[in-house]
């Protein structure tokens, strides 16, 4: 079995019983009736568990356990990651979970065939599904923009990709009890080693910085941004909203939306502040898209596909409340001396840490609610705001009398296009290396339409990317930023916004040290900022990211390493035989180790940094964002780009808008990969322009050049431009324009007027065949003419 056969069944996913039985004669086989007179006992049973333990979590409220505000083992407060939509959908999914536990109680179900056996809709379910609702896209369908929410998108399964849907798998779950319970148990039996433990010893061997010598702190920053249009976990909340304290309650175990990452007694870090405990709280559970019954599945908040969600947001109401409604801009923020920012959040909903002696500095808002999360993903984000806003005056100032809806959604969808063609050209080939660029089909066009949208291509994020292989740029992270020919440490960056509004530093300045300093390689070795001091508010409380990425995936039930590498057909020997020991020590058995670590540190791919496991999630990943989506920027169609304007997309350099976006005077060609590379020639910003709005201009063109003199006469060509989005009324008047050339004696004069005449006869009636009204073509029509009216 291959990953490809995995990811893309040839068989029919409405799988009956009656198939699946055949596929394995020696299961149970499940009648129908059996099944549903099963659901149907256990849902008063299930319903009323249910709220037994929400009356025990809202104890946990009123005790105080549970709080309002954020504490200091909160971080960034998880449960303000969560959407009430979320909440609401994990209702069911609990009891999705439940049903499915008495069933396989009941029923006797084998934990192997438990998605098998019970992947079924059952009647009295469906009407508690989130996803029966089926958008109308009738308009949508031939719409040349995205949806604000990604739906659809694919026209035959119109919620694919949509905000709100759940994450899909590559390979089923690895649950304690099959169903729901966070894995925690080895193969032999006994505890697994504890995630801080794997983080302590394996994970933070050395703290000093390990640099990538290619690779600027650039390529960090713009994977995370990316990572945050395409994914958004949803995690548990407390009653109210409020935020879960995992280790403040006596029995943290006894909640089932708790996985508190214990400390051991012996940590060689947090022991000297005597803890023991950090806050971890699991990610919410939701049914699956097609509400059959089956293992517990978590939720993605954000649209799935590469469509700059989180600039503009993944719903409706976030989407239009930073618009400015005029002009198709977007609302921006600061003050007279940092200009030009994102919009405030003046709530401190985000709770940043703000100076209390300037009541000025705000954090900010944005489509992705993590936006301040560290002060350089403010900066990229600030970055593409501006973009947007460029774009958006340069398409007002044609006059093609377009709405503010026009301009928005146009600007949009070339925001939208730049990020894919900045993360297929400049980003992914970085990461993965040239052979697997061409192995995957990644790799955009020079020119002409890419004719490679697979409607049965699901673009869904897999759980095993979200939750392990993508995370793998955390071990990029340097300990600090470089800013203002400083090194900020990144601790001291978390939810803090004051440096974006300091006249010495800012945006520029963060975003100039990205592009100046190394990312650090990808390997077992994570900075002491992210694995002590992660969102650190008081000394010694800070988190532990290589922990949570560890306990994450145990709370998701994502497969273990071995079963990755077996699917993806990696050969044995991909680590350093030191690095595998060092982590194969820990565990009781190979088998149980975790695939985040072991992931992490295998040896780079060539031409990539990351290993063959890794590689080959995220290029699969990668190929069904690509193939899976409509609007992928190179595709023809109602929703096409140009090739003209396609032609001024593939212009597009990360280096190039960050230059029109900011006072930065020189940067790398290409803002990946370090100046000091022979690759990569520093460039200045002065050359460069603004991309040519005239590709986007109602009405004609300018007219062409003219051709050469041919027997007296040339020609010159325009076109009219009544392409989407232009209204169809702009052109009057003719395509070409005819004139007398060289020097004409008196007498020749009538017979090449006469041949004028002849040729503009000739040209009205053809003018319309022509697309493409280059003086290219100019010159075959005039030779052609001459040729067959020869003189
Ligand atoms: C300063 C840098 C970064 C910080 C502080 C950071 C922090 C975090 C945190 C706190 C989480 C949530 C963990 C959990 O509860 O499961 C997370 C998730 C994640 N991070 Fe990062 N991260 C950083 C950079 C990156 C980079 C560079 C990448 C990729 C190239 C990345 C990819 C991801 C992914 C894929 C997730 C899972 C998202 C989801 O759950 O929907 N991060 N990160
Ligand atoms: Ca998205």
């Amino acid at each position: 079995l291959t990953l490809d056969k995995v990811v893309n069944p040839t068989e029919d996913s409405d799988t009956t019983l009656v198939q699946t039985a055949e596929k394995a004669p020696n299961q149970q086989i499940l009648k129908d009736a059996t099944l549903l007179k099963t659901v149907s006992d256990s849902l008063p049973i299930i319903e009323s568990r249910i709220k037994a333990a929400a009356k025990i979590e809202k104890s946990f409220f009123d005790s105080g356990i549970d709080h309002a505000d954020v504490r200091n083992t909160d971080f960034f407060g998880p449960h303000m990651l969560t959407s009430a939509k979320a909440v609401d959908i994990a209702s069911v999914g609990e009891l999705f979970s439940g049903v499915t536990k008495y069933a396989v109680e009941k029923l006797n179900i084998p934990r192997q065939s438990i998605d098998q056996q019970l992947s079924k809709r059952i009647g009295i379910l469906d009407e508690r599904c989130p996803f029966s609702n089926v958008p109308d896209c009738t308009r949508s369908a031939a719409s040349r923009y995205r949806t604000i929410d990604g739906s659809c998108n694919n026209l035959n399964n119109t919620l694919w990709g949509r905000s709100f849907t759940p994450f899909e798998r590559i390979l089923p779950a690895v649950y304690d009890n099959g169903v729901d319970e966070a894995r925690q148990t080895s193969v032999l039996g006994g505890p697994l080693p504890l995630a801080r433990k794997i983080s302590s010893q394996f994970h933070q061997t050395s703290l000093k910085d390990h640099f990538e010598p290619d690779l600027s702190h650039m390529n960090m920053e713009f994977g995370q941004f990316l990572s945050h249009d395409i994914q958004r976990n949803a995690l548990s909340t407390g009653t109210f909203g409020a935020a879960l304290d995992c280790c403040g309650s006596s029995e943290p175990e006894s909640r089932s939306k708790c996985l508190a990452i214990e400390i051991p007694a012996d940590d060689p870090y947090y022991s000297q502040f005597n803890r023991t405990c950090m806050n971890f709280v699991r990610a919410l559970p939701t049914p699956k898209l097609d509400c059959t019954l089956g293992q517990r599945q978590q939720l993605n908040q954000n649209t799935h596909y590469i469509d700059g969600s989180q600039i503009y947001g993944s719903d409706e109401q976030t989407s239009t409340s930073l618009r400015t409604l005029s002009g198709g801009t977007l609302k921006t923020g600061g003050d007279a001396t940092a200009p030009n920012l994102l919009p405030k959040d003046t709530n401190n909903a985000a709770n940043c840490i703000l100076p209390a002696s300037d009541a000025n500095v705000k954090c900010f808002l944005a489509g992705d609610v993590r936006v301040n999360q560290n002060s350089a993903l403010i900066s990229i984000h600030t970055i593409f705001m501006r973009e947007h806003n460029k774009i958006a005056a340069g398409l007002e100032a044609l006059n093609n009398g377009w709405s503010d809806q026009i301009i928005y959604d146009e600007a949009r969808k070339i925001v939208g296009a730049m990020l894919q063609h900045i993360t297929y050209k400049e980003y992914l080939p970085e990461i993965l290396g040239d052979a697997i660029m061409n192995k995957y089909g990644l790799k955009p066009l020079a020119n002409g339409y890419f004719n490679g949208y697979e409607s049965k291509m699901n673009p869904t994020i897999k759980n095993e990317f979200a939750a392990a292989a993508f995370r793998f740029g955390h071990s990029q992270v340097h300990d600090s930023l470089k800013y203002n020919n400083k090194a900020q440490y990144f601790k001291d960056v978390f939810l803090n916004p004051a440096i974006i509004y300091d006249t010495a530093g800012g945006v520029d300045s963060i975003t100039k040290g990205l592009t100046d300093s190394y990312s650090q390689k990808v390997d077992e070795r994570m900075s002491s900022h992210l694995t002590r001091h992660l969102f650190e508010r008081k000394a010694g409380f800070g988190g532990d990211l290589a922990a949570i990425n560890i306990q994450r995936g145990r709370d998701h039930g994502i497969p273990l390493y071995q079963q990755m590498k077996t699917i993806c057909n990696v050969s044995s020997n991909v680590h350093e035989p030191s690095v595998w020991n060092a982590l194969s020590s820990l565990y009781r058995n190979p088998s149980d180790i975790d695939l985040f670590s072991a992931g992490v540190s295998e040896k780079p791919v060539p031409g990539g940094i990351i290993g063959p496991t890794f590689a080959c999630i995220i290029a699969k990943q990668f190929e069904a964002l690509k193939k899976g989506d409509r609007y992928y920027y190179e595709n023809s169609g109602d929703q096409a780009f140009t090739l003209e304007q396609l032609d001024e997309i593939r212009q597009t350099t990360l280096s190039k808008v960050i230059c029109r976006n900011t006072g930065i005077s020189f940067v790398p060609t290409n803002a990946f990969i370090k100046d000091t590379n022979v690759r990569n020639q520093k460039m200045s910003c002065k050359g460069v322009s603004a991309i040519d709005y005239s590709k986007w201009k109602c009405g004609w063109s300018n007219w062409g050049t003219w051709t050469s003199c041919v027997n007296f006469i040339q020609v010159r060509l325009r076109t009219c431009k009544q392409q989407k989005p232009c209204a169809t009324d702009f052109c009057t008047g003719d395509v070409f324009e005819i004139q007398k050339c060289g020097s004409v004696r008196n007498v020749e004069m009538p017979q090449i007027e006469a041949k004028i005449e002849q040729l503009r006869a000739i040209l009205v009636t053809q003018q319309n065949n022509y697309d493409i009204m280059d003086v290219n073509t100019a010159q075959d029509i005039l030779q052609t003419f001459m040729h067959q009216n020869a003189v």
